[in-house]
């Protein structure tokens, strides 16, 4: 099902998408789309509403294959949709456990140390024990964006993470961004805001728009891949 391959010619943390198509619902959604996302960047992946961000980020995860064109990573891909992939009768620090252990942390110690550096990274020390159903929805994004801590994935796939989050809990997200990257991660961030990130934008446009607008028959299209579209510092 998954159309992402794994290759080591790509640095630790890289991604590389190359003249992607997807569709949703059987219905062509992205056209030829070439990027690169290179260890220690974030990029803002920006466009109108059902321009086809959720379908790049899922098909970069690997929950839907490609019509055409290749997704490759070196590395781990963890995706943060909407539903946060929270198990709503386990307690918060019980969750984290569950993701760390899935994510191949091993041994007391070590599961302890992933989740202790979660919970404080999202400000959830005390609600550590309360079942996760229980959380507002601000706290239950902040535990969805903790477990992303634990995963050690290296690329971040993150699809409106800012959601329900307050003025504070975006800065902790801006900030848990920044030290991924630093720490030599990657991280594509689909938003209709700013999230306080230093980043370079990837603008998908409406296919179809710009299909009209440039006149350009689809097969030119097609060989020329898609053009633009991210500032220049993110290849
Ligand atoms: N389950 C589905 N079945 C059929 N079509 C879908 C499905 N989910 C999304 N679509 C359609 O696919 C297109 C792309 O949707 P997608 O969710 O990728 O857009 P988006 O850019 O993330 O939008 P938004 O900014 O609103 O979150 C839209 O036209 C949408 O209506």
């Amino acid at each position: 099902m998954s159309g992402t391959e794994t290759s080591e010619e790509l640095p630790k943390g890289g991604l590389k998408v190359e003249n992607l198509t997807c569709t949703r619902g059987g219905v062509p959604v992205l056209r030829g789309v070439s990027f690169k996302l290179s260890p220690g960047v974030a990029v803002l992946l920006r466009g109108p509403n059902g321009v086809g961000k959720t379908t790049l980020l899922r098909t970069i995860a690997g929950l839907q294959p490609p019509l055409r064109g290749t997704v490759t990573v070196n590395g781990s891909v963890a995706w943060a949709g909407h539903a946060d992939a929270i198990k709503a009768t386990l307690s918060v620090q019980e969750n984290l456990r569950f993701w760390a252990s899935v994510h191949g942390a091993v041994g007391r110690g070590q599961i302890a140390a992933k989740v202790d550096q979660a919970v404080d990274s999202f400000y959830l020390g005390d609600l550590t024990t309360r079942p996760a159903q229980s959380l507002s929805a601000g706290q239950k994004r902040r535990l969805g964006l903790a477990r992303l801590l634990v995963t050690g994935a290296e690329i971040w796939a993150l699809d409106e993470p800012t959601v329900s989050l307050d003025a504070d809990s975006v800065t902790l997200f801006a900030d848990a961004v920044r030290a991924h990257c630093a720490a030599g991660g990657s991280a594509l961030i689909a938003t209709h805001i700013d999230p306080g990130v230093e980043a370079a934008t990837l603008d998908l446009q409406p296919y179809s728009t710009r299909r009209d607008l440039n006149d350009t028959p689809p097969e030119a299209e097609d060989a020329a891949g898609d053009e633009a579209f991210l500032e220049e510092g993110a290849l």
